[in-house]
């Protein structure tokens, strides 16, 4: 365990949406090279909802080495990963599609193997153990980066305010079959997990993210679990956010500059 207190939140504010976009694709093009001549591959960690679609930087982008990277998901909806519901079709329609990706990178939540859920659970805790226990020998896997987004009522990943598995301490992996959002069913990365990567990035774009923004970071004594993303020292968390988002905070933000 850290004996530093985690370091503050870094936001970054875009004018418009597109600098936004291209912004986050140098930002994790950085990322990705450090990883990679660090330690020859790059561990990720996506979500679903409106944020693949801010990853279009992405694509064409020759500086991207598809075939280091390996692609977890921070959280998957417990459908057949054809259903339109499910985040991985979500990511594979918005980018890998389009990009030159191997597909054994991609980590799937796959539930045409299984569906009872505490199954599923253990068997993508595996697949992470297999990525990483073996190699960074962590108590926590250590990504090198964790992309979030937020929704309207401050959840990331699939941890839903005043959940149970806020509380959620030990485990890498955990299920919910409650989900106030639906569908009900999910797999979700822990906050230990997420709170062990080297940096995680939340996106936030448009007006609809405005109210819930400004009370995740203005009032984080609220503990909205956007609010208990604060990596462990020497972990960094970034803001992405455009104007839009960021119309009613109070904190200062400055524009990202490589
Ligand atoms: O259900 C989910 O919602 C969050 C937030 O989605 P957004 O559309 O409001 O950005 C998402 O990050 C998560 O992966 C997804 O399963």
């Amino acid at each position: 365990m850290s004996h530093y207190p985690p370091n503050p939140p870094v936001l970054h504010s875009f004018p418009s949406s597109d600098l936004l976009m291209s912004s986050l694709a140098s930002f994790i093009v950085k990322v990705q090279k450090e990883s990679i001549d660090k330690k020859g591959r790059f561990t990720i960690a996506i979500s679903g909802g409106s944020l693949p679609k801010q990853l279009n930087g992405l694509v064409g982008n020759p500086a991207v080495k598809w075939d280091h990277w390996q692609v977890f998901y921070a959280d998957e909806r417990v459908v057949p990963l054809s259903d339109p519901d499910s985040n991985h079709l979500l990511c594979t329609n918005e980018l890998f599609n389009k990009v030159p990706i191997p597909k054994e990178n991609i980590h799937t939540i796959d539930v045409s193997h299984l569906n009872d859920l505490e199954e599923l659970s253990d068997a993508y805790e595996k697949e992470l153990i297999k990525e990483f226990a073996q190699k960074d020998s962590a108590r926590f896997p250590v990504f090198d980066l964790i992309l979030l987004g937020m929704g309207p009522d401050g959840h990331t990943a699939s941890l839903f305010p005043g959940h149970d598995l806020l509380a959620d301490e030990d485990r890498w992996v955990a299920y919910l079959d409650d989900s106030p959002k639906p569908p009900p069913k999910r797999i979700t990365l822990t906050f230990p997990v997420i709170n062990h990567a080297a940096r995680v990035v939340f996106v936030a774009a448009g007006a609809g993210k405005a109210d819930i923004l400004s009370k995740v970071l203005d009032k984080p004594e609220e503990g909205l679990p956007a609010s208990r993303v604060r990596p462990v020292h020497p972990g960094q968390l970034f803001w992405f956010v455009d104007q839009a988002a960021a119309a009613k905070l109070q904190i200062p933000s400055s524009e990202f500059r490589l």
